[in-house]
């Protein structure tokens, strides 16, 4: 399956792009002596003074003794971006890699020359709980009372379900009695899984009336579930499993692609009842094998139908649909049971927690005469007039929140945010953290975790090995006071065997833990003890967000959700998020103050050193500063720093076109986002060394899908006009990259 690890396939290019400084802060006379000096490329005084960064830094909080944030914003050692040192090196060519601490380097302050957040917000009433909307019922006595076989009640006693949900009450009635396709949309987490087993399940077992030998798991299969991800389809194929424990003649099975094509013949060929297919592989299998007998299947179910789409499945699906409209239905097995407890026709049930229009259109393909099936009163009537904005609701109970925060504030804000959260024991036990792309999530784990035997120790099992880099004790975030935090890491480059495992240890750790993933894990999983998901990168569009919000407060537990903003164009998507309910204002000074109100650990000597006492200012830029040293000297940590702001930048330009008004890359300072990768190399420098080396690397096109293939054809095919780029102004080669990017942007979509 296509990936997030294709963004290596884009490049910014390796022209000096040219610091956008705009200078904001300061008085009249400073800021025109700021962009003099930037005019004429002279230097800071400061940097005449011959000392390096960390020299400088550690010099000034000794001589002013009041921290860095006391000084004038127009004083020359506080500009942004601006070029301070060239090493001996600087005579090279521009961009070229010169390893860490080398090259031109440029320090900023913190809270210097911050665009203004425009938005005033007024602060948040206290927050009071509603009842949950997708909660089981109360009003209903229990799953019986749905008239399911009572086997199957037992069933789902055993495993702590009692009352249905409004979206199965719905369902389930519809799907016992009737023979018609059904549309099934709610809220994330409510349930809609077992809305659509539970139904299946009862009226396969009517089969089996006349006794139990009567069915056997070559009877042929009865339903195909169809799911986006291969995480999805083997979630489903485990809840299954569960339902139908009791009933050992039924047997389900997922075929994902994970593993090798002979082995999924081999169990399709011993017989199954249930098949839980990713659309590529089922798609194979109508071609490829033989012991595939369509024959007998009475229900396609088609999960996240919305992500099958996005993902690029159509003609996986179109195939499989019509593969089913042309075999005939069989009446009786070969064993001359009877089918008619199954309905009289092959019945589609399209699921999604989101309209988007390609549920749509998947719908007009798949479905015919479908009922609309959804939880909320008059959700009938929002969907057909096709107001997508009003489908896409969070459960009532999920609090929202939003941080404004400044691009150059964002890495210390986020410490910070993560500190203070697990630091109340019991309070946060599983958080998820979505990134845009897998080299941001890697670098993250690798600055959050414990440098040296971090990894958690395990029992040698081959899902320890699995897991030995993808799971590893936090630093930083880790409060003395709290247990330790487990990170985790999952993308969708990371091996099939990796990502299973690394979910599985998440979903089991008894300790605070967190996942740092890209929307590979936006969909449909299900881990219910999450009780926070941090958007710090927004999602590339809103349907997105819905579902990575909606990883936590399922089947009516309470969640919270915030969301990493910048101020500006940023701000507007504010009024986007009030569709899913209403996200309070949560201000970054309040988030430091209280995550850096505990003296921090840093994991590795450098000259910065967290002291208590001071204002959240001065830890702050502490705290910056000692991840800045932390990359000069850990080469490995400032490669993937490197790639991560990279691939940042590339992501930022394929977000949904309707939402790129609030995601303008022009807007974007591309100065202060590397910072928050404490990178010090100016933007424009970054790319260099890592382009060549992508370039080189011409087994990276193979890994993606067609648009991106094209991307990158394009960008070699530039090559000649690099040279030119470099003298071009930043904000005009962003916008033809980000032009080209466009035509690959769904692959971002891709986690
Ligand atoms: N009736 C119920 N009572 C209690 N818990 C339930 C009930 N039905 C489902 N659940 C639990 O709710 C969680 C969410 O279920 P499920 O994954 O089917 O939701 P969903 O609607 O498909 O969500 P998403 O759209 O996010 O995929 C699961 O952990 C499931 O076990």
């Amino acid at each position: 399956m296509a990936d997030d690890g294709m963004l290596m396939n884009f490049e910014l290019g390796s022209g000096p792009l040219k610091p956008q400084v705009k200078f904001t802060g300061g008085s009249w006379r400073d800021r025109k002596k700021a962009q003099k000096s930037a005019k004429l490329g002279s230097r800071p005084a400061v940097e005449r003074s011959g000392l390096d960064d960390d020299q400088r830094s550690a010099k000034r909080q000794r001589v002013d003794g009041h921290g860095p944030e006391r000084r004038t914003e127009g004083d020359s050692e506080h500009r942004p971006d601006f070029p301070r040192k060239k090493t001996a090196d600087h005579g090279h060519a521009p961009g070229q890699n010169k390893g860490p601490g080398k090259g031109r380097q440029v320090v900023s302050r913190l809270f210097s020359f911050n665009p203004e957040q425009k938005t005033t917000f007024d602060d948040e009433a206290e927050w009071k709980e509603p009842e949950p909307t997708n909660a089981p019922l109360l009003t209903v006595a229990n799953f019986g009372s749905l008239t399911i076989s009572s086997r199957l009640v037992e069933a789902l006693g055993k495993m702590n379900l009692e009352r249905p949900t409004a979206i199965q009450q719905k369902v389930i009635p519809h799907m016992l009695s009737s023979s018609s396709d059904a549309f099934v949309q709610a809220e994330t987490g409510s349930g809609k899984t077992f809305a659509y087993l539970l139904p299946i399940l009862h009226r396969v077992l009517l089969l089996s009336a006349g006794g139990e030998q009567q069915i056997h798991r070559d009877s042929g299969i009865f339903a195909i579930i169809v799911a986006p991800t291969r995480e999805l389809a083997k979630q489903t194929h485990t809840v299954l499993e569960q339902l139908i424990r009791p009933f050992p003649w039924l047997v389900s099975t997922a075929i994902t692609g994970g593993e090798s094509k002979k082995a999924e013949k081999a169990r399709l060929r011993k017989g199954i009842s249930f098949l839980v297919a990713t659309p590529g592989r089922l798609a194979d299998h109508i071609d490829n094998t033989k012991a595939l007998n369509l024959g007998t299947v009475r229900w396609l179910i088609l999960d996240e139908g919305d992500r099958l789409m996005d993902l690029g499945f159509e003609e996986d699906l179109r195939k499989a649909i019509n593969a089913l409209k042309q075999v005939e239905l069989s009446k009786t097995l070969s064993s001359g049971v009877s089918l008619e407890p199954l309905p009289d026709r092959r019945v589609t049930v399209l699921c999604s927690a989101t309209m988007k229009m390609n549920v749509q259109k998947l719908g007009e393909m798949s479905l015919a005469d479908a009922t609309f099936l959804a939880a909320e009163k008059g959700a009938e009537t929002v969907a057909e007039n096709k107001d997508e904005q009003a489908v896409h609701k969070a459960p009532a109970q999920l609090h929202q929140s939003h941080i404004i925060v400044p691009a150059k504030l964002r890495l210390v804000t986020l410490m910070a945010y993560l500190k203070s959260v697990f630091s109340r024991r019991g309070h946060t036990m599983k958080a998820i953290i979505f990134m845009s792309c897998a080299d941001t999530v890697d670098f993250h784990y690798e600055l959050l975790k414990i440098p040296e035997n971090g990894e958690v120790p395990q029992p040698a099992t081959k899902d320890a090995e699995n897991t030995s880099k993808t799971v590893a004790k936090a630093a930083y975030i880790t409060s003395l006071a709290s247990p330790e935090v487990v990170l985790h890491r999952m993308h969708g480059s990371l091996s099939q065997p990796v990502r299973t495992a690394t979910l599985k240890s998440f979903s089991a750790c008894k300790s605070p833990s967190l996942l740092i993933t890209t929307d590979v894990s936006s969909r449909g999983l299900d881990i219910p003890s999450v009780d926070l998901v941090i958007e710090y990168d927004p999602a590339f569009s809103f349907a997105d967000h819905i579902h990575r919000i909606g990883r936590t407060a399922r089947a009516g537990r309470s969640g919270d959700a915030v969301i990493f903003l910048l101020p500006g164009t940023e701000e507007g998507y504010i009024e986007l998020l009030k569709a899913s309910g209403s996200p309070s204002p949560l201000s970054y000074e309040s988030v430091l103050q209280k995550g850096l109100m505990t003296k921090l650990e840093f994991p590795v000597e450098t000259t910065a050193k967290p002291e208590d006492g001071k204002s959240y200012h001065d830890k702050a830029e502490t705290l910056q500063l000692h991840l800045e040293q932390r990359l000069l000297i850990d080469s490995k940590r400032l490669e993937l720093a490197r790639n991560g702001f990279k691939s940042h930048i590339r992501a930022y330009a394929t977000h949904t076109r309707e939402e790129r008004v609030h995601f303008d890359i022009t807007q974007l300072h591309l100065g202060h986002v590397a910072k928050a990768y404490g990178l010090r190399d100016p933007p424009g420098g970054i790319g260099a060394g890592l382009d060549r080396k992508a370039k080189g690397n011409k087994d990276a096109g193979k890994r993606t899908a067609k648009g991106v293939k094209g991307a990158k054809k394009d960008d070699d095919d530039d090559s000649d006009s690099d040279k030119q780029d470099q003298a071009k102004p930043a904000r005009a080669m962003l916008m033809r990259k980000s032009r080209m990017l466009t035509t690959g942007a769904s692959e971002f979509n891709i986690g």
